[in-house]
């Protein structure tokens, strides 16, 4: 890692973590999919994303040696030299593969990715160009060691995925459609895995792992490790609570998308990643998005049929999914790409 004494990692006053922060015990809902009442289940659902936007659920079929197996994965990857993670290295012609310098809103994140998507290859917008149709094919990149690596995380990529179009059918029927509704959006989907590791910080009280900044897409289903350091903006009045970890349990978070398609009845939530000097952390989001060519606008049926009452104007989602891939690689001079440019 870089050393704590570049300021590009420094965080502005006012985004700077609270040390005396506690996580939260209660916190964000928690859901048990296993749950045998439907109606309770869509019920508790729909709540949890007018609430709050952000819940967890336990009882999700994902098999949990499967998780151990990737967590071993990851830490393997990253204690690798140096020389090694860079053969995985992401550039400006790879986008996905292994990176130290990710920005987010332009201020340097205390962490290290490693970024693969699930379909192979995926297909991608080529440019932010709107006039540009071409379309650009992602490939993973796979280091060597360890060898198990990409069965691993491709194995985890589909149980993910079938994990979240579950999620899907729910947040639709607790919106009162279809439980299929969302299908048509996801047939190329552009769903990709993140390997995160926040190393231990010498000066958390300056810098985080993670800017506060909302997820882009459809929504994101995360894992983490016991170690905590996620917190979320309480959508009552605006307090950042840690989110403590709960052994099995994943987070899911609403995207931009949802927000988008629902018409602004379930938000996408700030959220941010506080390090510490002592422990190194892990975690593992899976961003569920949609096919690059699908126009992000929000559903006919919840604007009674009218495009007078849309909040939001359509948008193309590879085209603003690649703005959003580019600003976080660089340091840019104006903020990145966000939904409310598309705000009626
Ligand atoms: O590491 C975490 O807990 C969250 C990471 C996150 O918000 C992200 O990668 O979008
Ligand atoms: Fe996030």
């Amino acid at each position: 890692m870089a050393e704590i004494a570049d300021i590009a990692f420094f965080q502005e006053l006012e985004q700077r973590p609270d040390p005396s922060l506690k996580q939260d015990a209660q916190g964000i809902p928690l859901i048990d999919l296993a749950c045998p009442d439907m109606d309770a289940l869509v019920h508790d659902i729909g709540h949890a994303c007018r609430k709050w936007g952000f819940f967890q659920i336990i009882n999700h079929g994902v098999p949990s040696e499967l998780s151990h197996k990737l967590a071993e994965a990851s830490h393997k990857f990253f204690h690798l030299t140096m020389d090694e993670k860079r053969k995985v290295r992401r550039d400006v012609g790879k986008v996905l593969g292994y990176y130290d310098t990710e920005h987010t809103k332009n201020i340097r994140d205390w962490k290290e990715v490693f970024d693969y998507t699930v379909q192979q290859p995926t297909l991608a917008a080529a440019s932010v160009d709107e006039n540009d149709h071409q379309v650009a094919h992602w490939e993973n990149q796979w280091p060597q060691s360890p060898p198990e690596m990409r069965e691993v995380c491709e194995e985890y990529a589909k149980e993910m995925v079938a994990l979240g179009m579950r999620l899907m059918e729910l947040i639709a029927m607790s919106m009162g459609l279809k439980a299929q509704r969302f299908e048509e959006f996801f047939k190329d989907h552009t769903s990709s895995v993140r390997l995160n590791h926040y190393p231990p910080c010498p000066l958390p009280e300056l810098a985080l792992g993670v800017g506060h900044h909302k997820d882009p897409g459809v929504l994101t289903i995360l894992a983490q490790d016991d170690v905590g350091g996620l917190e979320v903006r309480q959508k009552s009045d605006g307090r950042w609570v840690g989110v403590k970890p709960t052994p099995d349990a994943y987070i899911v978070n609403l995207g931009d998308v949802l927000q988008v398609w629902s018409n602004g009845e379930y938000e996408s939530v700030d959220h941010r990643v506080v390090v510490n000097s002592e422990k190194e952390r892990y975690s593992i989001p899976f961003f569920l998005n949609p096919s690059h060519y699908i126009m992000v606008e929000p559903l006919l049926e919840l604007i009674g049929g009218h495009q007078k009452g849309a909040k939001y104007r359509p948008y193309n989602w590879g085209k603003f999914a690649l703005s959003r891939k580019r600003s976080n690689f660089m340091k840019l001079q104006a903020d990145n790409i966000q939904i409310h440019c598309f705000k009626n």
